[in-house]
């Protein structure tokens, strides 16, 4: 254990409303054991209020690199067992977290602010992910080939790739951490997961619950602290074979350089600037509700959150008026009181909006509704709606990561895609239009690596979640997901 971590079961105060108080829990797990620290911590405090709500250690590299030993040590016991085995431990963690919901929803809504509903939303959506790799774990495919050689019997297996590095953000602090981690410990990995600073609770909440699952002790650390101290160590450790980031597409260029030295397999789910395109033939109802469920959701802080809205020159005006009368019609305030829009998580995000929004208006934008902090509190920024937004302003080309939406008209198709395409992102994007053969080319042409067609919710476990260009690298949840932490093993036997 390293000299600055003592091995205490610290507390956070208790949160008003939790049935289950040790779920609230102010340790980071290596081991199998709670670590606390005796005097480095770090502070978290709930966005919609600025109160302080917990303390999590802040581990040192010493530290992080101890979770890295326990892993490794926990790997070859943890990748022999029947896949069958692993699979009722995951099974077991699916169902307390299931039965932990209102807690864990609770917990996420006092450190990152999203609304109730949603956090319930998350937990379900976070839990949905250890469901469906609790049986993929059943089905490690040996792939049989034909051999091409003359007696010759050839197979090709997958084997678990080793100790796995979990890098999570605060956006969605359970069901990123769930959907990288239940796919590598289904794989046979064991691994070594960082939350993010401001929302670590969430994630020791899940590592409680996996604890009380039976998952061995060293299969599933969770080490808490800043971000450069935990996770450098880890990209320099040759044992860390696969390193999976959720995250902006800054840090994840600078993981990847870090990398570099050990060569490992990468996972990058980063940034996106989604396109919202709405061709005159679309149904206006159906764009207005899902192009609000696009941008508010999770107040905008969503790597799926539409930033450019286009709109074919006959709709604009009416979309424009009706997307404003229900962008004006949400509501804002504190996540606990389950309204429509929480708090941003920190002072940097609400200077992003005024910066966006005040660059959109000097270039000759139209502010219909919004454009200013909320009277709920510093953290809470207006829903706001900008038009006829210039395709120069800092919006249209950086993640605003906010609820400020841009629209911009547009009179030609070709065109309109090639704008949509003129960024260095491409998660996803979203199409509102009824005429199929549009539907076919558009999405064709869109270098998006998922496109969202008259619909805004899209994703779950049985989809290839990611992005082309710089929005990342390989994808999570499907069969793909699991595969990220396998190695390929080809096997050629003689007959003689
Ligand atoms: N794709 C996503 O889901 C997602 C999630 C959160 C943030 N973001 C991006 O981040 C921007 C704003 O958030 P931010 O200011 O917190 O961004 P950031 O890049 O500083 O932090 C994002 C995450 O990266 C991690 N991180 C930061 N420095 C790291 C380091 N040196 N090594 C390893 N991990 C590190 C943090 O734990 C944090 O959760 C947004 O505009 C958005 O692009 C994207
Ligand atoms: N909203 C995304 C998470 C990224 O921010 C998802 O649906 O998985």
């Amino acid at each position: 254990m390293p000299a600055s971590a003592s091995r205490t079961d610290h507390r956070a105060d208790p949160i008003a409303g939790l049935d289950d108080q040790d779920l609230f829990c102010a340790a980071a797990f290596i081991d199998g054991r709670r670590i606390g620290a005796d005097t480095d911590v770090i502070e978290v405090t709930d966005p919609a209020t600025g109160q302080l709500i917990g303390t999590v250690p802040a581990l040192d590299g010493a530290a992080s690199t101890s979770a890295v030993d326990a892993a490794a040590k926990a790997f070859p016991a943890w990748s022999g067992l029947l896949p069958q085995e692993r699979s009722a431990i995951l099974r077991r963690w699916f169902e307390a977290i299931r039965a932990a919901r209102e807690d864990l929803a609770l917990i996420m809504t006092r450190e990152q602010g999203k609304p109730l509903s949603e956090a319930r939303g998350e937990i379900d959506y976070a839990a949905s992910f250890v469901e469906f790799y609790a049986e993929e774990a059943k089905r490690p495919n040996i792939e049989s080939v034909t051999s091409h050689l003359a007696d010759a019997e050839v197979e090709v297996w997958r084997e678990p790739s080793g100790v796995a590095a979990l890098i999570t953000p605060w956006n969605f602090p359970s069901a990123m951490l769930t959907r990288k981690a239940a796919a590598a410990l289904a794989a046979g990995c064991t691994c070594v997961a960082h939350p993010s600073g401001e929302t670590p609770f969430s994630a020791t909440a899940l590592a409680v619950l996996a604890d009380r699952a039976g998952m061995p002790p060293g299969v599933f650390n969770v080490v808490t602290g800043r971000a450069a101290e935990v996770v450098e160590p880890w990209t320099e450790d040759p044992r860390v074979r696969v390193l999976s980031f959720t995250g902006s597409t800054e840090i994840g260029r600078l993981l990847y350089r870090q990398s570099a030295g050990t060569m490992k397999r990468l996972v990058m789910e980063l940034g996106g600037l989604a396109p919202f395109i709405v061709f005159a033939d679309a149904d206006l109802d159906q764009a207005v509700e899902e192009a609000i469920k696009a941008k508010f959701a999770t107040s905008g802080q969503d790597c799926l959150g539409a930033n450019r809205f286009f709109v074919e020159r006959p709709l604009y005006d009416e979309f424009c008026r009706r997307f404003a009368a229900a962008t004006s019609a949400l509501r804002v305030g504190p996540g606990i009181q389950d309204l429509d829009i929480g708090p941003l998580m920190n002072q940097r995000a609400v200077a992003k909006q005024h910066q966006h929004v005040e660059d959109a208006l000097a270039r000759g934008a139209k502010c219909l509704v919004g454009g200013k902090v909320h009277a709920a509190g510093p953290l809470f920024f207006a829903p706001t709606v900008l038009a006829d937004v210039s395709d120069d302003s800092l919006i249209m080309h950086e993640e605003t990561f906010g609820p400020v939406a841009a629209i911009a008209p547009f009179d030609d198709e070709a065109a309109v895609i090639a704008r949509a395409n003129d960024t260095e992102y491409g998660l996803i994007a979203y199409l509102h239009t009824n005429d199929p053969r549009r539907i076919y080319r558009a999405s064709r042409a869109l270098q998006f690596g998922m496109v969202a067609v008259n619909r805004t919710k899209v994703t779950g476990p049985p989809i290839p979640f990611g992005g082309m260009k710089q929005s990342g690298l390989g994808r999570e949840g499907a069969r793909l997901g699991m595969e990220a932490f396998t190695e390929v093993k080809y096997v050629c036997r003689d007959w003689h």
